[in-house]
């Protein structure tokens, strides 16, 4: 068997002349959404990234507001800059680059931000209500990496209610969050979370329909581990060194092999990655939609 792909490149691009169509719509109204980057020192990976970001808002017509900032910048500093975007109107929602340096405290820069303006979908209270509101419809930002994976699985018709989902990792961003989306009544699937401390990985593994490979941990899920059928999402981004280019790229925590055995498959790059972004966009536009009706 060889998988068929799950295109997130060719998804966001849909998304994203979507999102374009309400933009104008709002903007028509007189409301412009606007989402804020704040980067904090110099990472090359991270710079990317937030240029992405703000590429994205171009396309689909959000404005975008940018704080780069020092790696020297003190907690203290970079609180004043995040009240700053929580008190500016023209911020609709605005996301904080992770990870960030050591000497700053991730966590209690994360609960700086207003739940309001959280694009990322990260903030305590918006996890929180994603474990709490099991029926009512959500009415708050959802973390960008577990529903871009949902929506890629969705739009290529995949039904998940019923299925069995293992996941692998245990980072706020994917592997604990993604549980209680794929738990709720309209999803229905059943999730196991394992991790890199979990005994029998493999034979968990093979009793999976849906593998979520999110430990970034490069080749931890075996294509011997995948049952024949399975979807398999590859969420992982890990970065080497390509030994013949000399030029760094991205590697996924799934073994290539897993193609030839799975039904579905995420490529990486260009699966996982897109749809994580265009998520992004998603949480803002439908912030502003929720915030003007
Ligand atoms: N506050 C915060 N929010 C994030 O969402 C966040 C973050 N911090 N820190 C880092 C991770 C990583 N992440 C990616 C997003 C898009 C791609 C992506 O689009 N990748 C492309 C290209 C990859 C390449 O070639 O380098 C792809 O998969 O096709 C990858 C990784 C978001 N993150």
């Amino acid at each position: 068997m060889t998988a068929q792909i799950l295109d997130g490149k060719a998804v966001s691009s849909t998304i994203k002349a979507e999102l374009k169509e309400r933009v104008t719509a709002l903007r028509e109204r007189g409301i412009v959404p606007g989402l804020g980057t704040v980067l904090v020192g110099s990472d090359p990976g991270s710079q990317w990234y937030v240029a992405g970001k703000h590429r994205d808002c171009a396309e689909v017509g959000i404005e975008s507001i940018r704080r780069d900032l020092p790696e020297s910048i003190t907690q203290e500093e970079l609180e004043a800059v995040l009240d700053e975007l929580n008190a500016d109107p023209a911020c609709t929602g605005y996301i904080v680059q992770l990870p960030l340096p050591a000497h700053l405290d991730t966590d209690a820069i994360l609960e700086r931000v207003d739940p309001e303006k959280d694009a990322d979908g990260l903030h305590p209270t918006n996890l929180g209500r994603l474990v709490l509101n099991v029926n009512r419809p959500i009415s708050t930002p959802l973390p960008c990496t577990p529903r871009g994976a949902i929506e890629l699985m969705q739009r290529h018709g995949i039904e998940l209610a019923g299925k069995h989902v293992v996941v692998v990792g245990r980072g706020v961003t994917v592997g604990r969050a993604i549980g209680p989306l794929l738990t709720r009544r309209e999803f229905n699937a059943t999730v196991t979370l394992t991790h890199t401390g979990t005994v029998g990985l493999d034979d968990l593994l093979r009793t999976a329909d849906v593998i979520v490979a999110a430990a970034g941990v490069p080749g931890i899920v075996k294509a011997s581990a995948v049952k024949p059928g399975a979807i398999v999402l590859d969420v992982g981004v890990s970065r080497e060194t390509d030994p013949e280019t000399g030029k760094s790229r991205v590697v996924g925590d799934v073994d290539p092999a897993a193609a030839d055995v799975a039904s579905w498959i995420s490529p990486n790059p260009g699966g996982i990655g897109p749809m994580t972004r265009v998520q992004l966009l998603t949480n803002v536009v439908d912030t502003a939609e929720r915030l003007n009706p």
